[in-house]
C-alpha cells in the first residue's frame, strides 16, 4: 500500500495506521515511542496486522493476505473523517449492500482501547476479519486464549484483550472469522492493552466511547480561531499536530511512524517518534497563532523539565516524557516497507549539535508570551543559559537542522538561527519587560548578521550559500525574510528565492538541498524527494516578497498532494507521484497553517 494510502487514529499518546483496504499496519502500545503490535507496515502481515473489511475484500489470499508487499488488495470505496474529529469512517460498497467500518482510539482512561464498529448501512454484507497480534515490532508471536468468549493475548510485559461478539478462530499464528451484517446492525470490536503482569482492565463501552471521542474533538476544534479560505486543510492540520501530542508531558512527536523511507528502496529511513525541539516548537507556534494556548502552555513545562540541568548537556530531541538517551538500533527481522531497510528505531540526531535549535526555542517562547503566555522565571533563566552558551557557542560548526551524518560545517541556516535567538531575547527584553544583558545580546545579534552577509552570501551568483565558503544551496535559506532576518524587500532575499527555484526544485516542489551520490553533505547514499516543509516555505516567502499569485498556486498544488484523507508525509517523491518519508509528519501540517495564515493576511 502506498503511504497516502493510510489514515491516522489515535489518542493523544499513541496512535494507528489505517489502511484503505481496511487493514491496521501500524500501532505502538502504550506510547508513540513503545514497541509496536502492529509492524505489517515495515515488513508484511506476518508481522502483525488487524484487516477488517468485507469478505470479498481479502481478495484471491482471503484473510492472511500480504500486506503491502504482496497482490494488490481491494480498496474501500470512501473515506473520510467524521466531521472536525479524529474519528475514521470507511466505506464499502458491494454487490449485496454498504457497510461502513468507524476506526477511532477514545481518549484514554487507564488503558490505551482502540475501537472498531462495523455499521450496516444497506442490504447486507459477509464480513471477515483477521487480527495477527504481534508484540515487539513482529517479533513476540503471543500466546493467545480465549477468555469468556473474548481473546487475551500475552508476550513478554505486554498484554491485549479483543472484545467482540464475534468469536474469533484461531490457527497459523492469526485469528479470523467471517460474519453478516445487515442495514441497522452495528458490531463492536475494542482491542484494549495492558502490562501483563496486572488484572484484566475494565472493559469499556465502544457506543459511549464513540460519543464521548466525537465530542472531545468538536470541541477543541470550536476554539480554532483561524477562519481563512483554507479553513478545512488548516483544521486537519491541526487536529493531526494535537494527535502528536503525548498529553501526559506535553511532549509532540515529529511523526507517529519510523523507517517509511524518504527514498524507496534506499537507507534514508529514520525514527520519528521522539520529540524535536525545533519541530515542537514550530507545531507550538503555529498552536500559539491559531488560539491554542493550552497546548504551548504544557509544552513550555514539558521544555523546562526536559531540558533542566546545564546548558551545554541541551539535546536536540528527546523522549515523549524528556528521555535523553534514544540509542539508534535497527531491527533486523524487519524487510522494511517496499524493502527499504534498515528499519531503525532510537534516533542518532540525539547526540548532534544543531545550533538552529536555540533560535526556534527562543523564538516560541517569545512567540508564547506575546500570543499570552503569563511570565515563568523558570524559562526566562532558560532563555539567559542558552544566551550565555551561544556567546561563543554560535561559531562553532554543527550538523545543522537537516541532521547531516557527514562533517559539521558552518551551516548558513544554523547562523542565522543563532541572530533570531540573540534578536528574540532583545526582543523579549524590550518588549516583555525582562531584566537582562540586552546590550552583550544587541551586539552579539549584530555581530553574527555581519558574519552571514559576509561569509555567506556568494555575491558573485547573487545567493546565500549552505554553509560558509560553499557552491551548493539549502532550501532551509528560505527562512531568511520568514524569521526577518532580511527585510522581505532586499535584493540579496529576491536572488537567493530566485536561485533556489532555479537550482533546487523538482517538478515544482523544493528540494532540500542537492543529494547527488557524490555530493558529500550529508553522508548518505541514495537521493530522496521534494521536502514538503521548504515547498511551503517557498510559497509563504514568494508571498512575502510581493508574487502572491505565484504563491497561491504553489500552495494549492501542495495542498493538492495532501492524501483523500487531509493527511501529508514529510516528503514527495515527484517521479513516483507518491508521499515518501514517516507520516503523517508535523513538519509538514505546520508550515501548511503558516502558510494559510499569511496568504489569508
Ligand atoms: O536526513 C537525515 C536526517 O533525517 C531525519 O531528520 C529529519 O527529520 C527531523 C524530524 O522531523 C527534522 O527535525 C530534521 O530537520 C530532518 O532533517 C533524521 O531524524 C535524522 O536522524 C537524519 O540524520
Amino acid at each position: 500500500m502506498r503511504i497516502e494510502d493510510y489514515a491516522l487514529i489515535g489518542d493523544m499518546q499513541s496512535a494507528a495506521l489505517v489502511g484503505r483496504n481496511g487493514s491496521i499496519d501500524w500501532l505502538c502500545l502504550p506510547r508513540f515511542d513503545s514497541p509496536a503490535c502492529f509492524a505489517a507496515l515495515l515488513g508484511d502481515a506476518s508481522n502483525g496486522r488487524w484487516k477488517l473489511a468485507p469478505a470479498s475484500a481479502f481478495g484471491g489470499n482471503g484473510p492472511g493476505g500480504r500486506g503491502h508487499g504482496g497482490e494488490p488488495e481491494p480498496m474501500a470505496t470512501r473515506r473520510s473523517y467524521r466531521d472536525e474529529t479524529l474519528i475514521l469512517e470507511t466505506v464499502w460498497e458491494t454487490p449485496t449492500g454498504a457497510v461502513k467500518v468507524i476506526d477511532f482510539m477514545p481518549p484514554r482512561q487507564s488503558n490505551p482501547d482502540l475501537v472498531r464498529i462495523v455499521e450496516g448501512l444497506s442490504g447486507s454484507v459477509e464480513m471477515a476479519t483477521e487480527i495477527r497480534i504481534r508484540f515487539d515490532y513482529g517479533r513476540i508471536v503471543p500466546w493467545v486464549r480465549r477468555v469468556d468468549g473474548h481473546l487475551l493475548a500475552v508476550g513478554g510485559p505486554d498484554s491485549v484483550w479483543l472484545h467482540s461478539g464475534v468469536p474469533l478462530k484461531g490457527g497459523d499464528y492469526r485469528h479470523t472469522e467471517t460474519f453478516t451484517v445487515s442495514a441497522g446492525d452495528r458490531v463492536p470490536f475494542v482491542f484494549t492493552w495492558h502490562p501483563s503482569h496486572l488484572e484484566a482492565p475494565e472493559r469499556i463501552d465502544a457506543f459511549e466511547q464513540l460519543t464521548e471521542t466525537e465530542q472531545l474533538w468538536k470541541e477543541w476544534v470550536s476554539t480554532c480561531d483561524y477562519q481563512g479560505r483554507w479553513r478545512d486543510a488548516v483544521v486537519r492540520s491541526l487536529i493531526t499536530l494535537k494527535a502528536l501530542t503525548y498529553s501526559p508531558t506535553g511532549g509532540i512527536v515529529a511523526a507517529p511512524t519510523t523507517s517509511l523511507p524518504e527514498d524507496f528502496g534506499g537507507v534514508r529511513n529514520w525514527d520519528y517518534r521522539y520529540c524535536w525541539l525545533r519541530d515542537a516548537t514550530m507545531t507550538l507556534d503555529a498552536l500559539v497563532g491559531t488560539g491554542y494556548l493550552d497546548e504551548a502552555r504544557a509544552w513550555r513545562e514539558w521544555l523546562l523539565r526536559a531540558i533542566a540541568g546545564r546548558a551545554e548537556d541541551l539535546q536536540i530531541m528527546y523522549g515523549v516524557a524528556g528521555e535523553r538517551r534514544l540509542p539508534e538500533m535497527t531491527l533486523d527481522w524487519l524487510s522494511g516497507y517496499e524493502e527499504s531497510r534498515p528499519v531503525r528505531i532510537g534516533n542518532g540526531a540525539a547526540g548532534q549539535l544543531q545550533l538552529d535549535v536555540y533560535g526556534e526555542v527562543v523564538n516560541s517562547l517569545y512567540v508564547a508570551r506575546r500570543g499570552g503566555l503569563p511570565p515563568n522565571s523558570h524559562a526566562w533563566s532558560l532563555v539567559r543559559k542558552l544566551m550565555d552558551f551561544l556567546e561563543s557557542g554560535w561559531e562553532r560548526p554543527d550538523e545543522g537542522l537537516w541532521e547531516v551524518r557527514g562533517p559539521r560545517r558552518h551551516f548558513v541556516h544554523s547562523k542565522v538561527m543563532a541572530w533570531v535567538a540573540a534578536d528574540r531575547a532583545v526582543r523579549l527584553v524590550r518588549e516583555l519587560e525582562r531584566t537582562g544583558p540586552i546590550e552583550r545580546w544587541a551586539a552579539l545579534r549584530d555581530r553574527i548578521h555581519a558574519e552571514v552577509c559576509h561569509k555567506g552570501y556568494d555575491s558573485e551568483r547573487g545567493t546565500f550559500t549552505q554553509s560558509y565558503g560553499s557552491r551548493e544551496l539549502d532550501a532551509a535559506l528560505l527562512m531568511i525574510p520568514i524569521v526577518g532576518f532580511l527585510p522581505p524587500q532586499d535584493p540579496r532575499v529576491h536572488s537567493t528565492i530566485e536561485a533556489i527555484e532555479r537550482e533546487l526544485m523538482a517538478d515544482g516542489f523544493v528540494l532540500r538541498y542537492p543529494t547527488a551520490e557524490d555530493n558529500p553533505v550529508d553522508g548518505l547514499p541514495g537521493g530522496e524527494g521534494a521536502f514538503l516543509a521548504c515547498s511551503f516555505w517557498l510559497a509563504e516567502a514568494r508571498a512575502m516578497v510581493g508574487r502572491r499569485k505565484e504563491a497561491v498556486e504553489l500552495f494549492e498544488r501542495l495542498l493538492s498532494l495532501r492524501n483523500d484523507v487531509g493527511l501529508l508525509a514529510e516528503e514527495y517523491d515527484p517521479r513516483r507521484g507518491r508521499l515518501a518519508g514517516n507520516f503523517p509528519q508535523a513538519f509538514s501540517h505546520v508550515p501548511l497553517i503558516h502558510t494559510a495564515q499569511a496568504l489569508s493576511l
